[in-house]
C-alpha cells in the first residue's frame, strides 16, 4: 500500500487529524495530502510542508489510505467525482462522516471498497481523541491498520457499526459538552470573585483532575463524589441544587438527541 494518507475535506476535523498525526510522528508532513475547495486557506501547511490540492481525484490517485472528512451532505458529490481514481484493491477509506454507513459509500460508488469508520473528536489534534472505530465487511488487517494510526492520537475503541450514531453524540460532540461545563463552571467563579481567566484555568483543571480520578483509577464517579461531600457540607449542597435543575437531566437528554439527529443526517440532507 503506498505510504502517503490523503484528507478530503480539510476543516475542523480533517486538519485536526492532520496536526495529531504530524505531532505523533506518524506521518511526515510530505506523505500527507489535504483537499480543499479552497485550497489559499491551507496556506500555512503547505508551508509546513504538506501537500495541499483542491483536486480530489489527483489526491486520491496518490494515496494509500483516503479519509473521508467531509460533511455528509457534501459525500455524494465528492465520493462521485474521486470514483475513477480509486484503485479498489490497494486502498482503504477511513471515513469520520457521521450518520453515513460504510454500505452507503460502496453504494455509492457503485465499488467494493475497504471502508473502516472512525469517529474521532477534536482532541485529536493533541493526541487525546477518544476515537471509536467499527466497519462491516472490512478485514481485520485493514481495521488493524486504522486502529494503529488512532492509537497514536489518543485512545481508541472498537464497536458495532451500528453504535456509530452513537459514538457520535458521546465523544466527538461530547468535546462541546463538557467545554460548555466547563465554561458555566468558570462563570460560576466569576460571580464567586475570580478573574475571568483565573476561573477558566482552575476550572478547566478541576474537570481534567476529575477525569483523571476515573480514568487512572478506574473508579467510578458516585464514589469519587462521595470522597468531596462532607455531611451537610457545601458540595452537597451545590451538587443537589444542580440535579433541582436538571444538571444530569439535561446532559442525558442531549446526548440522545445528538445521537438521533447524528443518525439523520445524510439521510435527510443527503
Ligand atoms: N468537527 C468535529 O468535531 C467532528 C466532525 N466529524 C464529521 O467530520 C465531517 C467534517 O466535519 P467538520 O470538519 O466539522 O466540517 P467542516 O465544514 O469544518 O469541514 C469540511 C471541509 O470540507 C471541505 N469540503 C467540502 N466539500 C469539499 C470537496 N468537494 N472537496 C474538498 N473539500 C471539500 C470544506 O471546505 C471544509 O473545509 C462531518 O461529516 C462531521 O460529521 C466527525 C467527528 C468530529
Ligand atoms: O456537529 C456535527 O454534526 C459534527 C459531528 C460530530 C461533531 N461535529
Amino acid at each position: 500500500m503506498n505510504s502517503k494518507i490523503a484528507i478530503l475535506g480539510s476543516g475542523n476535523i480533517g486538519l485536526s487529524l492532520a496536526k495529531g498525526l504530524i505531532k505523533a510522528n506518524k506521518y511526515e508532513p510530505e506523505e500527507i495530502i489535504l483537499t480543499r475547495r479552497n485550497v489559499a486557506a491551507l496556506a500555512d501547511l503547505a508551508e509546513a510542508g504538506l501537500i495541499t490540492t483542491a483536486d480530489n481525484a489527483h489526491a486520491v490517485s496518490e494515496a494509500g489510505i483516503v479519509v473521508l472528512a467531509i460533511l455528509p451532505q457534501q459525500l455524494n458529490k465528492l465520493l462521485d467525482e474521486i470514483k475513477p481514481a480509486i484503485d479498489v484493491d490497494n486502498q482503504l477509506f477511513i471515513s469520520v462522516v457521521s450518520g453515513v454507513s460504510c454500505e452507503d459509500i460502496r453504494k455509492q460508488l457503485g465499488l467494493n471498497v475497504q471502508v473502516v469508520r472512525a469517529m474521532p473528536n477534536t482532541a485529536i489534534a493533541i493526541g487525546h481523541s477518544m476515537t471509536c472505530i467499527g466497519t462491516d465487511t472490512a478485514s481485520a488487517e485493514n481495521m488493524q491498520v486504522v486502529k494503529s494510526l488512532f492509537d497514536t492520537v489518543g485512545i481508541t475503541v472498537q464497536i458495532n457499526e451500528e453504535l456509530m450514531t452513537s459514538a457520535t453524540a458521546l465523544c466527538a460532540c461530547g468535546i462541546a459538552f463538557f467545554l460548555r461545563s466547563i465554561r458555566a463552571a468558570s462563570q460560576g467563579g466569576t460571580e464567586i470573585g475570580f478573574h475571568a481567566h483565573d476561573a477558566l484555568k482552575m476550572a478547566a483543571q478541576t474537570a481534567k483532575g476529575a477525569a483523571d480520578l476515573l480514568l487512572q483509577l478506574a473508579s467510578h464517579p458516585e464514589q469519587e463524589i462521595d470522597k468531596v461531600t462532607s455531611p451537610k457540607g457545601c458540595t452537597i449542597a451545590g451538587l443537589n441544587e444542580m440535579e433541582h435543575h436538571g444538571f444530569s437531566s439535561a446532559l442525558i437528554k442531549g446526548i440522545k438527541l445528538s445521537a438521533e439527529k447524528a443518525g439523520a443526517l445524510y439521510k435527510k440532507e443527503g
